[in-house]
């Protein structure tokens, strides 16, 4: 699986592009990194991957996921995950349940579903937590959680912005790391937005600064 930025320029309505256009190609399994001063359009750029851009956004160049252009496409078509700073559980559904949410579509059996989610949670060093509340968790274990959520919908791409800049050094390093190899081993292609060099030294792929 690959992503595929060619010429990609945003412009809102008859304003000049936000930056000049990007290029830019991130293997499977490869974290591509975005810098750029504040304002410059860096989530706009991540809204436009994944289908979001807002009314009055034009998005020129093309993005291909898989040899497949995405203009045109809605989000749902796009099958592209995302992580943010906040990283949110849903607060009335129990840990196993969170994770479970993106595999309803796809598994239906209820017993398998929940093998997967133990299994995810295991991997994440989360064993033992499946029925608790997401209130009694740490903000690290919420952040490693709701990242295994989002890999068990089996996104075709990964959009990360700002994933750590809301955790504290100590975890902020560790929940890099765990992110990064967790993206390796899926074997997607990942496109982070980040202020922090320490985080596009971590990802040790392709990086572009805008503007
Ligand atoms: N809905 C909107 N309508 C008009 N302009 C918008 C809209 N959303 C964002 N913008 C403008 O688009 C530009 C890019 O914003 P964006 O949030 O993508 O920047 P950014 O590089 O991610 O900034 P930061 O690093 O501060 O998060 C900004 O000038 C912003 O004011």
């Amino acid at each position: 699986m690959t992503l595929t930025l060619d010429a990609v320029a945003i412009r809102f309505r008859a304003a000049p592009p936000l930056f000049p256009p990007l290029s830019m190609h991130v293997a499977p399994g490869e974290i591509g990194t975005v810098m750029g001063s504040s304002g410059i359009g860096k989530s706009t750029l991540l809204d436009a991957v994944g289908g979001h851009l807002d009314h009055g956004f034009v998005c020129s160049g093309r993005i291909v996921l898989n040899g497949r252009d995405l203009a045109g496409l809605p989000p749902e078509q796009r099958r592209i995950g995302l992580m943010f700073q906040d990283a949110v559980l849903f607060p009335h559904l129990s840990v196993a349940d969170n994770l479970a949410f993106g595999l309803a579509a796809r598994i239906k059996g209820r017993s398998q579903r929940r093998d997967m989610v133990l299994r995810a949670l295991e991997r994440a060093g989360l064993g033992g937590t499946a029925d608790r509340d997401p209130a009694t968790l740490s903000g690290g274990q919420r952040a490693r959680a709701a990242l295994m959520r989002t890999l068990l919908s089996e996104p075709l791409a990964l959009l990360l912005d700002e994933p750590f800049s809301k955790l504290d050094a100590g975890l902020r390093a560790e929940m890099r790391a765990f992110t990064f190899a967790h993206i390796r081993d899926s074997g997607i292609p990942a496109l982070m937005v980040t202020h922090d060099a320490t985080d596009a030294q971590g990802a040790a792929g392709p990086v572009v600064h805008l503007g």
